[in-house]
This record gives C-alpha cells, sequence and structure tokens, in this order.
C-alpha cells in the first residue's frame, strides 16, 4: 500500500457541501495562501455593486477569444485592458473602448490580503492598478494558465463572489500535476506571489446555487488584483 505523498485534494474541496467548522487560511504551496471568509457580508457586497456597475458597457463583460477558443468565463478589465495576451488602454479585441479605472479602494485590501497571507513579503514597488473581473454561469470554467503578463511579479490577490468553485493550484513546470484543489467560496481571498506567483491554476468547475442567498449572484464572480509593473508612453 503506497499514499500518494501530496494529495490532489484538499479535505474541503467539496464546493457543493456547507462548511460545518471555520475554514483556517491555508497555505497551498510556498508563496500561495488561501484566506477562507477574508471579505465580510459588507464587502461582498460592495464588490458585488461594483461589480454590476463595471460589467455595463463600454468595456463591460465580453467573450474572450483565445488562441484555442472562446473563454467560457466572460471577463472584464480594469485600470489596464488584458487581452490575449498582452496589456492595452483600450478594449483593443471588443468595442474599442477606454478601460474603466482602476479604483484605489482594491488596491488597498490586496494590500490587506497579501499582508496578511505572506507576512514576510517586501511591499512591491509597482502599485496594484489592474483588476480582472471573470464571471462564470453555470458550466463555464477556466483551464489551466498562468498569470504572465504583468511585468510585475507583485502577488496576484483574487477574491470570490457567489458559486463556490473548485480553484486547481499547480506548480510552475507546467498545466500538470502535481496540483492542489481548493474550495474557494464567496468572500474567500486567494494570494499567490514569491515561488508560486507565475504557478499554473484553472478553475475545473463551479458549483451553480451554492452562493449565499442573501448576496443575490448568479453564478460565480472572480476578481483578480495585480500589478501591471507597466507606465503609459
Ligand atoms: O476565477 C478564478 O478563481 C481564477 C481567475 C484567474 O485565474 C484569472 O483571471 O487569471
Ligand atoms: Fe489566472
Amino acid at each position: 500500500m503506497s499514499r500518494r505523498p501530496t494529495p490532489d485534494r484538499h479535505p474541503a474541496a467539496r464546493p457543493d457541501l456547507p462548511d460545518l467548522f471555520p475554514r483556517p487560511p491555508q497555505t497551498v504551496a510556498p508563496g500561495a495562501v488561501h484566506l477562507p471568509d477574508w471579505l465580510g457580508e459588507d464587502r461582498q457586497r460592495e464588490l458585488l455593486a461594483a461589480c454590476r456597475a463595471w460589467a455595463q458597457p463600454p468595456a463591460g463583460l465580453r467573450e474572450v477569444r483565445t488562441r484555442t477558443g472562446t473563454m467560457s468565463a466572460r471577463q472584464l478589465s480594469l485600470g489596464w485592458h488584458w487581452y490575449p495576451y498582452g496589456y492595452a488602454r483600450t478594449v483593443v479585441d471588443g468595442d474599442g473602448a477606454p478601460v474603466k479605472p482602476f479604483p484605489d479602494w482594491l488596491g488597498e485590501w490586496a494590500l490587506a490580503a497579501v499582508a496578511a497571507a505572506l507576512p514576510g513579503e517586501p511591499a512591491s514597488a509597482e502599485p496594484y492598478d489592474v483588476a480582472l473581473v471573470n464571471h462564470y454561469a453555470a458550466g463555464a470554467r477556466m483551464g489551466m494558465h498562468r498569470d504572465s503578463d504583468e511585468r510585475s511579479r507583485a502577488p496576484v490577490v483574487s477574491f470570490s463572489l457567489g458559486d463556490s468553485c473548485v480553484f486547481r493550484f499547480g506548480n510552475v513546470e507546467g498545466r500538470g500535476r502535481p496540483w492542489t484543489d481548493v474550495t474557494l467560496r464567496s468572500g474567500d481571498a486567494f494570494v499567490f506571489g514569491g515561488p508560486a506567483r507565475l504557478a499554473y491554476h484553472g478553475v475545473p468547475r463551479t458549483s451553480p446555487g451554492s452562493g449565499p442567498p442573501a448576496l443575490g449572484v448568479r453564478g460565480r464572480l472572480n476578481v483578480t488584483v495585480r500589478a501591471s509593473g507597466l507606465t503609459d508612453g
């Protein structure tokens, strides 16, 4: 009998089931930390209201066409517009509108999450100036990828709202194993920096209808906050 040395699945990776016990912060890999219930109900409502406004055109939620097809999650950007595979100030692969501004408060939320998740990490010289908002309707997913179009290596901070999902956090070598599956629920934050900054990760599935009913999100929203390391001109 041999046991797999590193489990693929965190014991809590059951997005379809409610949690019976509080979930402690968990280091998934060096530099990658899950902060359960990081956003309280007020902040979740605040972020949701902001997402609803950002989702409206111009420069609102759109379908993203990559080299391999159309992403099933719809996306919008703030600060700098991400398109496959770069950043621009306008929606170059959509309606052409200027990207909406990145709000200072979201950068402050990101810095607070980094301070809690990676206490030893020196503050990045580059400011948080980009957010990508993904909306996952039932059945949407995101394949394994790296967030590698930023020049800055400041940690990425993700905030989740609505339906729970399986978030698969892998390694820097490639899309395959080893990986760890973590359940991200409404209000959770996940930080990946340092040696985990360029690790492959993805969302193999969400659990439709599992979000907190009072919040009223249909599907799942995820907001990743990043430092672009870019300057105009
Ligand atoms: O939805 C998520 O939790 C991950 C999103 C993501 O990896 C990305 O936007 O690059
Ligand atoms: Fe990503």
